[in-house]
């Protein structure tokens, strides 16, 4: 197994002592004497596992778990509690608080060695299965689910930091035609070049694209005004024709090209996201409408 970076919160040095030379050889052991010290650690670095003693001073180890369990970016690191209390009680507390296992000290070393091995086995599979089901296949984008929490959290951003936020949906022209006449391979790598180009036409950091159906890709804009958005997705339309990937059956020139839909949500405005999705979707249907490979906004008199 890899190494893995791995927290020990315990305010006695005996144990956290120990617990390294026991681990030690094999993952890279960071410790804290409070819980206060463990969170300074974790905003600098998310451990992969964390093994927490109960009985300390100010926050103990039921309340630290809490915290951990509490918030989004840290409540899937598994948590062992390590401790000298022994009562079912206890024990039964610790994993009902969200831990997933229980050592009681005084511990033996192999067997510690052996769970945290197991418990960090199994953390990893869950995180590459979480990969995987957001993940779509062909390439390598956000799939439709994760589409959809991302436009939640983004949301969420958005009406409490007032800002606007705009999607895209992108569909490429007469791509029925385009399987036709070169067959479904041809048409999957050309699915992902037009992928490759709409990731690379996003700015970096805040915004999200993902492929929302067959040959349809959408973009989550956050901060992204009606004015922005239309100019992000004018980018990207031309860069998609920039290929120039031959398209002799297309009904709109001799390449493959994209018409896009956009829909903007007010800083102002609590637009549900199915309904920024519907102006969207309206949109990208007038841009096919009017001639295809062009970019239409789901302005006021689209809706
Ligand atoms: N190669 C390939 N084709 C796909 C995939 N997903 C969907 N398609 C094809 O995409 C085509 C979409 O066709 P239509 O919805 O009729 O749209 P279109 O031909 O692009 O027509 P317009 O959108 O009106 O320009 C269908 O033939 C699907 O089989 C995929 O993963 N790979």
């Amino acid at each position: 197994m890899d190494e893995a970076f791995i927290l020990v919160v315990d305010d006695q040095m005996n144990t956290i002592e120990t617990l390294g030379e026991v681990l030690g050889d094999e993952h890279d052991v960071h410790f804290a004497l409070s819980a206060e010290q463990a969170l300074s650690h974790i905003d600098r670095k998310l451990p992969e596992l964390i093994l927490l003693d109960i009985m300390m001073p100010e926050v103990d180890g039921f309340k630290f778990c809490e915290i951990i369990k509490s918030k989004l970016e840290t409540r899937d690191i598994p948590i062992i509690f390590i401790s000298s209390l022994s009562s079912p009680e206890q024990e039964t507390r610790g994993l009902e608080a969200g831990a997933v296992d229980y050592i009681i000290k005084p511990f033996n070393a192999s067997i510690v060695r052996a769970r945290v091995h197991n418990h960090l086995e199994l953390k990893r599979t869950k995180d590459l299965l979480r990969v995987l089901s957001q993940t779509d296949v062909l390439t390598g984008m956000a799939n439709r689910r994760r589409l959809f929490e991302l436009l939640d959290q983004v949301q969420d951003r958005s009406l409490r930091l007032t800002q606007p936020l705009s999607i895209l949906l992108i569909d490429v022209d007469s791509f029925k035609q385009y399987n036709d006449l070169y067959g479904h391979i041809s048409g999957d790598v050309c699915l992902q070049r037009v992928a490759g180009v709409i990731q690379s036409s996003l700015r970096s950091v805040t915004d999200v694209a993902a492929r929302y159906g067959g040959e349809e890709f959408c973009c989550v804009l956050e901060n992204a005004d009606q004015e922005l958005a239309i100019q992000i997705a004018e980018r990207i339309r031309s860069s998609i024709e920039a290929l120039q990937i031959p398209h002799l059956n297309s009904a709109v020139t001799t390449c493959v090209t994209a018409s896009i839909g956009v829909a903007t949500s007010s800083a102002a405005s609590r637009i549900q996201h199915a309904q920024l999705l519907m102006n969207a979707d309206k949109a990208l249907y007038a841009a096919k409408d009017q001639g295809r490979n062009q970019v239409r906004h789901a302005s006021v008199n689209l809706l």
